[in-house]
């Protein structure tokens, strides 16, 4: 069973694509992180993140390795832990210029297709592109969606005394660039199905993605 979990930020794909994984035994890999990792390294070597063909030049140097069990997701480049690391504003900001470049794609694209195609029990993979490029053939394909109100308000309640507005503008601006980019862009694959969770909880939205995924279980029976 894989299952592709897509759509913008904070819309609660990493939250739900592991409550879902640990609920009914499937290995789960955030996409996301591998490409704050890349764009990490990419910062902490120097690299001129508004340079694409430098970017592109180093792009396979890296190592990064993804843990894929849903009660502790891992990840780390050339050995260091950079859980912490990947989610500093500067990573954010420069996370959707680093993975616009179509070598940094192909790269964590192999990897990811190679994580998935080794997960015995299956696999929640959630991104941007999952269902569209990454894996065309998923089992079940879902696209979260929310009003950017309710975005902003989630992301702010984590990033504490945040203000909402700038919040709010900060993920427009990285849908926006995710959105529009050649390589792959943030998008809805035709098959998938789509969830607004703007007035759901995350409960309600776990509980309805578990029910989509036995009921693609039971039909496959
Ligand atoms: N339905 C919901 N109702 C209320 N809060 C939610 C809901 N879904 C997720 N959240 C909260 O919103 C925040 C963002 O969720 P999450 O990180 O899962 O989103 P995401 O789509 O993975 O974002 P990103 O792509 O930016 O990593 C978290 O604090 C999470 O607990
Ligand atoms: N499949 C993916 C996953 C992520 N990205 C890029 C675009 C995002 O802005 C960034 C960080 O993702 P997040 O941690 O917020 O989920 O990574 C992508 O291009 N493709």
């Amino acid at each position: 069973m894989i299952v592709a979990i897509d759509g913008p930020s904070g819309t609660g794909k990493s939250s739900t694509s592991k409550a879902v994984a640990a609920q009914l035994g499937l290995s789960y890999l955030d996409t996301g992180a591998q490409y704050r990792a890349i764009t990490w390294w990419m910062v902490n070597n120097g690299i001129d993140i508004d340079d694409p063909t430098a970017i592109a030049a180093v792009a396979g140097k890296p190592e990064i390795v993804s843990g894929t069990d849903p009660g502790h997701p891992t990840i780390t480049v050339d050995g260091t832990d950079v859980a912490g690391p990947i989610r500093t504003q500067e990573v954010t900001s420069k996370v959707s210029a680093v993975s616009a470049v179509p070598e940094v794609r192909t790269r964590i694209t192999e990897l990811q297709r190679s994580l998935a195609t080794s997960a015995e029990q299956g696999i929640v993979v959630e991104g941007r592109d999952i269902g569209t490029t990454v894996l065309p053939d998923a089992d079940l394909k879902i696209f979260l969606t929310a009003s950017p109100e309710a975005r902003a308000a989630r992301r702010s309640g984590e990033l504490k005394g945040a203000d909402v507005h700038a919040t709010r503008a900060a993920l427009i601006k990285r849908d926006a660039a995710d959105s529009s980019r050649k390589a792959s862009p943030l998008a809805k694959a035709d098959d998938a199905v789509e969830v607004d969770t703007t007035d759901l909880t995350l409960a309600q939205v776990i509980e309805c993605v578990v029910t989509l995924v036995e009921e693609k279980r039971a039909a496959a029976k």
